[in-house]
């Protein structure tokens, strides 16, 4: 199918292109595709397996829908698909052409103006996407045809992006200076965890999720490809993002996956439970040990366990869960992680599989309304993207969900950072704010700010 027999047809469609492509620098990372753009993504997984990168944005999937966004995005993507055209000359190798985007946390929460860019439901299929998967490259091309459109356009979007790939000069490494480094009201967040405290003593909750919140003022506008590029060098053993819309951009380097699905195969993570680093070995190990030996943390993270494990017996024919915990490490802290994994039954789309995770007791709690409430009642203020799933996923119902924390939102000269840490009845409030203070290291680290011993 050809550009110009689409065009016959005579509707809006959506035209896409791919092809396998040897890249011009051997370059590990092409974050510099992003310059310049005002809608773009770079998605990152922590073993370099996939790295994807789309600029321009040729069809938007939006919603403020409260229960319906998932089901109303995925609905949207299919009527897409059902007419669109699908050139794929790297014979499925790469991923074609792709969603992506992210939900907010909480829809029921009350928007505040830093995250009037985003929708409870934000995705798009770029104009233009290199894909690197297992050590190949793709170059897929995406085109909304209609009548008017010029055949030529492909030809141009290409040498565009060639032009692009051939970019030699760098930017800059540095960031603009820091005028302003601000921990949100650190005496309410404390006495806003000694309250969720007392109600998970009187039992109807075993966890809440709390988190809070920074702002850093720059001097002049933060460029977000420097951002990434700090995140891509400094936090090599996660998922690595950048995500821009409008001239806004929400970054981070997440070390927790909520779904990936290939054909029947899906896995997700249980992360909850956490310790310092430290520098000396033995001292780090040592460390290691305490949390996988602390009743708090097990019982933090049994949590996450028993929730993630309950949706995937749901919808999975077979699924395999490690007894016990090991051991995360990022470079600033480490977690109890238990992988979990399975095949799908037939029918059941990532986007219901995210729903059906979205949040874990891992960032939301448990009872999962319950908590939820007691999140919009006592943090005081909007998440937005964070902590929510962000991904992407194909055009043959294949794709891979985040959870969108170690993360921050750059708007201008402004960011807004977010860390948060698990409440149980016997959490202590200097304890939790000592941990939200080391997760909060990945973001301000990569922004330049001053971190705290
Ligand atoms: C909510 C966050 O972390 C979650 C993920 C891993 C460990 C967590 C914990 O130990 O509390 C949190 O549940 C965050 O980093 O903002």
């Amino acid at each position: 199918m050809s550009l110009k027999q689409a065009k016959e047809i005579n509707k809006t469609i959506l035209f896409s292109y791919t092809e396998k492509v040897a890249l011009p620098h051997p370059l590990p990372t092409y974050s510099s595709v992003i310059r310049n753009s005002e809608d773009y993504f770079y998605w990152k997984d922590p073993q370099n397996e996939t790295i994807i990168i789309g600029i321009g944005n040729v069809l938007q999937i939006v919603s403020e829908q409260i229960d319906e966004r998932f089901h109303l995005v995925e609905e949207k993507w299919d009527n897409i698909l059902e007419n669109a055209f699908i050139y794929d000359s790297a014979n499925q190798s790469g991923t074609g052409p792709l969603l992506f985007g992210g939900f907010t946390f909480d829809p029921n929460n009350r928007k505040k103006p830093e995250w009037e860019t985003f929708s409870h439901a934000t995705f798009f299929v770029p104009e233009i996407m290199i894909t690197l998967k297992e050590k190949e490259s793709f170059l897929t091309l995406n085109v909304m045809v209609n009548p008017e459109n010029d055949t030529t356009i492909l030809e141009h979007l290409k040498k565009q992006m060639m032009n692009i790939l051939n970019r030699k000069e760098q930017t800059s490494d540095l960031l603009p200076a820091i005028i302003e480094q601000e921990e949100m009201n650190p005496k309410g967040w404390k006495e806003s965890v000694s309250k969720v405290v007392s109600l998970l003593k009187d039992g109807y909750l075993d966890k809440v999720v709390l988190a809070r919140k920074m702002r850093i003022k720059f001097q002049q506008k933060v460029v977000p490809e420097v951002l990434l590029n700090h995140l891509l060098e400094q936090q090599k053993g996660s998922y690595v993002f950048s995500f821009g819309l409008d001239n806004d951009s929400f970054a981070g380097a997440s070390p927790e996956r909520l779904v990936k699905k290939i054909g029947e195969n899906v896995l997700s993570t249980c992360l909850a439970g956490s310790i310092k680093r430290s520098g000396d070995a033995n001292q780090d190990q040592a460390l290691g040990k305490i949390l996988l030996e602390d009743k708090k943390n097990r019982h933090e993270h049994q949590l996450v366990v028993s929730m993630i494990a309950d949706v995937f017996r749901e919808h999975c024919r077979e699924v395999d869960i490690p007894d016990e915990p090991t051991l995360m490490k990022t470079p600033d802290i480490q977690h109890l992680y238990t992988p979990v994994k399975g095949k799908v039954k037939e029918n059941t789309s990532i986007l219901h599989l995210v729903e059906s995770l979205h949040p874990t007791p891992a960032l939301g709690g448990t009872p999962r309304q319950d908590a939820m409430k007691v999140i919009r009642d006592v943090e005081n203020m909007d998440r937005g993207l964070y902590a929510g799933p962000i991904g992407w996923m194909d055009y043959r119902g294949n794709g891979e969900f985040i959870v969108a924390i170690r993360s921050g939102l750059i708007k201008g000269n402004e960011a807004f950072i977010y860390a948060g840490c698990g409440i149980v009845a016997d959490s202590n409030p200097e304890d939790e704010y000592l941990e939200t203070k080391i997760k909060f290291r990945p973001m301000l680290r990569a922004l330049g700010g001053k971190e705290d011993e």
